[in-house]
């Protein structure tokens, strides 16, 4: 039986040569630039910082550099230490969540080093287990051993003792988010053995008390504060930005339009659109109070001239809106839902919806083609968060076809606009819709 594959033939000869190239042309750019070269060591925390990071031509090469490296060390792995790595990958969210959750990387100076007594002193571990989970942070690039017994910082363990933003989505990946994603296996088992008395999703399995993932963060004030920290970081971080939703749409134009975030958590969408549309009025609504409460106060220490445009309002999206609004953002929303939901979500706005309103859905888009093999950074971050959704809310990423079927199921009067944004590591578009009286 002849092998059949639809993939370019990778050779590690010609992805080492394509490394190589890369590599130089980042260099250039980082010289021309004076920026910060990345190292392993601390020092190199800053490499590919904000400013060089919103670099198209660098992300583009950087992403080039880490495509080619995936399939050069697959390659080099050969299929059974390939599907070892997979099978026994748990242990690396496992080790990731005890250093950040006994917050190993701000007890270790920056600049210096500590002995692994006082390390495991300073986050109160003995000091044998403290030794083990650093030194196998240090196979993952985080942490060195300076000399036997003392350690030091390497760039990624540096950052996460200076950033909280990144500390915050490690704590959340590691712990719920992780714990329902390593139950899916059990779950999709029971689902199939058991039809409708089986789990509603992973998570269920992992939290058995509650009906659900917003049902845990509501009544878990420590979860909630948890999954609102975690998506407040994950806007400051470039991947998903709302940056992209910021050059992604037409905001300087929309005048004294006013502005409904569906679902807006602390309310950090509207805090990046709101100055590129001073007239505009925002409302940011929210089930769950504790995140609006802490967007309140975020606006009224660091953003001040923001608090007459920016307001919160409590709604839950299945009831009824009760504001009519020209533009309605539904950011990271709809991917937490089933269709059925989404439909009731969409039906919601019904009611308040004018001619001409517009609904924005910022969120992944699943390619419509099949999956590829090789070069797979941009998909394998949406199947990622597909992943996400399967497992927390049994929920889903969808393709741009499933969107416009989904809004033309809601009502025929959703018009598609079009769509813009994702890609380069950058995984989240812009899909617009319009209202109109037909
Ligand atoms: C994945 S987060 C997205 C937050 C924000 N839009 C963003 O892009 O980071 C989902 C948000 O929906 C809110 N939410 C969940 N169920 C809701 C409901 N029934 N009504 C209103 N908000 C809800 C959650 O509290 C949370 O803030």
């Amino acid at each position: 039986m002849p092998f059949i594959t639809r993939e370019e033939t990778v050779s590690l000869e010609t992805l080492a040569l394509k490394i190589g190239a890369s590599a130089l042309e980042i260099r250039e750019i980082l010289n021309s630039q004076k920026a910060a070269y990345p190292t392993l060591n601390e020092k190199g925390y800053l490499a590919f910082s904000t400013a060089e990071y919103e670099n198209h031509e660098l992300r583009k090469l950087r992403n080039t550099i880490i495509n080619h490296a995936h399939d050069l060390i697959r390659l080099a792995s050969g299929p059974t230490d390939h599907i070892l790595g997979l099978a026994f990958s748990a242990v690396d969210p496992s080790n990731l969540g005890i250093i950040v959750r006994f917050g190993i990387p701000q007890a270790l100076p920056l600049g210096s080093k500590m002995s692994a007594e006082d390390l495991a002193k300073a986050v109160n571990l003995p000091t044998d287990v403290l030794t083990r989970v650093v030194r196998l942070g240090v196979c993952n690039g985080i942490f060195q051993e300076l000399e036997t017994g003392w350690f030091g910082h390497s760039a990624s363990s540096a950052l996460l003792a200076k950033s909280e933003h990144l500390r915050n989505i490690a704590v959340f990946g590691t712990h719920e988010l992780s714990s329902a994603l390593i139950k899916l296996p059990d779950a999709l088992k029971q689902q199939q053995e058991l039809g409708a008395k089986g789990p509603h999703a992973a998570f269920n399995l992992a939290y058995p008390d509650y009906k659900d993932a917003f049902d845990y963060f509501n009544n878990n004030g420590e979860g909630n504060s948890r999954y609102h920290t975690y998506l407040e970081g994950r806007v400051n971080t470039s991947r998903w930005a709302v940056n992209h939703l910021k050059s992604s749409w037409r905001w300087s134009t929309i005048g004294s339009s006013t502005v409904i975030d569906c679902g807006g958590s602390i309310g950090h969408t509207c805090m990046a659109v709101a100055p590129l549309c001073p007239k505009a009025t925002f409302i940011v609504q929210d089930f769950s109070e504790e995140p609006m409460a802490v967007g309140q106060e975020l606006i009224r220490m660091s953003y001040p001239e923001l608090q007459n445009q920016i307001k919160f309002m409590k709604h839950d999206f299945f009831s009824p809106q009760t504001v009519t609004a020209d533009i309605y953002i539904f950011r990271h929303i709809l991917h937490d839902w089933s269709d059925e939901d989404c439909l009731r979500i969409l039906r919601a706005l019904e009611g308040a919806l004018k001619p001409g309103a517009k609904v924005l859905v910022s969120e992944g888009v699943v390619p419509e083609s099949a999956a590829r093999a090789t070069g797979v950074l941009d998909e394998k971050q949406i199947r990622i968060e597909d992943a996400f959704m399967l497992s927390v809310h049994m929920a889903k990423e969808r393709t741009v076809s499933d969107f416009v079927a989904l809004f033309r199921q809601a009502s025929p009067k959703f018009r598609f606009c079009g769509v813009t944004g994702g890609s380069d590591g950058a995984f989240q578009s812009l899909l617009e819709f319009a209202y109109t009286d037909i």
